[in-house]
């Protein structure tokens, strides 16, 4: 199935704030494709044997951050899969550049608007456990966003989409059309 990819691309890497879906939309568009998921969160988790609360609380952001660039490095040496990042990992600029290699980036851009009401509930983002999770938000999508469009081969606006429909837009931008 990676031949089918364009430029000859042999992953799918989905890039975007918390809260645009990466994880979610990662997952079903796997199974589409025939691909296996990788979630670099879960793969930090995984490797460290802790959860990524706990990973900000005893080692810093700096400690996670160092981490994920491990975790990012190996990732983006795998064929066949599907990777979903976690929002910061675009901050690194060798990130950014095993991101982009030999993949097919795509951004899934959300307001944040959005990502705040898709992360409201959830106690497992560290950087959103403050008074003003929709400011953090705010701020750190001004820094972001030329991040994620800077490596992104395809974007798609993920606002009120159901998943299943951001998974077939994202098929029809990424395949070869034959
Ligand atoms: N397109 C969507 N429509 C509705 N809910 C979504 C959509 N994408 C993600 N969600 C929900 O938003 C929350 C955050 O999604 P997640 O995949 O964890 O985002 P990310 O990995 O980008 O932070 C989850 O509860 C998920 O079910
Ligand atoms: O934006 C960020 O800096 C982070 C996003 C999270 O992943 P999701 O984008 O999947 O929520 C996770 O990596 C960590 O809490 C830090
Ligand atoms: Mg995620």
């Amino acid at each position: 199935m990676a031949d089918s990819l364009k430029h000859g691309a042999k992953r799918v890497v989905l890039v975007g704030p918390m809260g645009a879906g990466k994880t979610t939309i990662g997952r079903l568009l796997s199974r589409e494709l025939g691909f296996s998921f990788c979630d670099s969160d879960s793969e930090i988790e995984a490797r460290c044997g802790a959860d990524i609360p706990w990973i900000f609380d005893v080692e810093g952001e700096a400690g996670f951050r160092e981490r994920e660039c491990g975790v990012i490095r190996d990732l983006s040496q795998t064929n066949g899969i599907v990777l979903a990042t976690g929002g910061g990992a675009v901050l690194n600029e060798s990130n950014r550049a095993h991101l982009k290699e030999g993949a097919q980036v795509v951004y899934l851009k959300t307001s944040v608007e959005q990502q705040f009401e898709r992360t409201r509930r959830d106690r497992n983002r560290p950087l959103l456990q403050n008074d003003e999770p929709l400011k953090v938000l705010t701020e750190i999508f001004k820094i972001r966003d030329p991040l994620y469009s800077e490596i992104a081969d395809v974007v798609i606006m993920t606002d009120k989409k159901n998943p299943k429909t951001v998974v077939k837009q994202i098929l029809d931008q990424i395949l070869v059309s034959n």
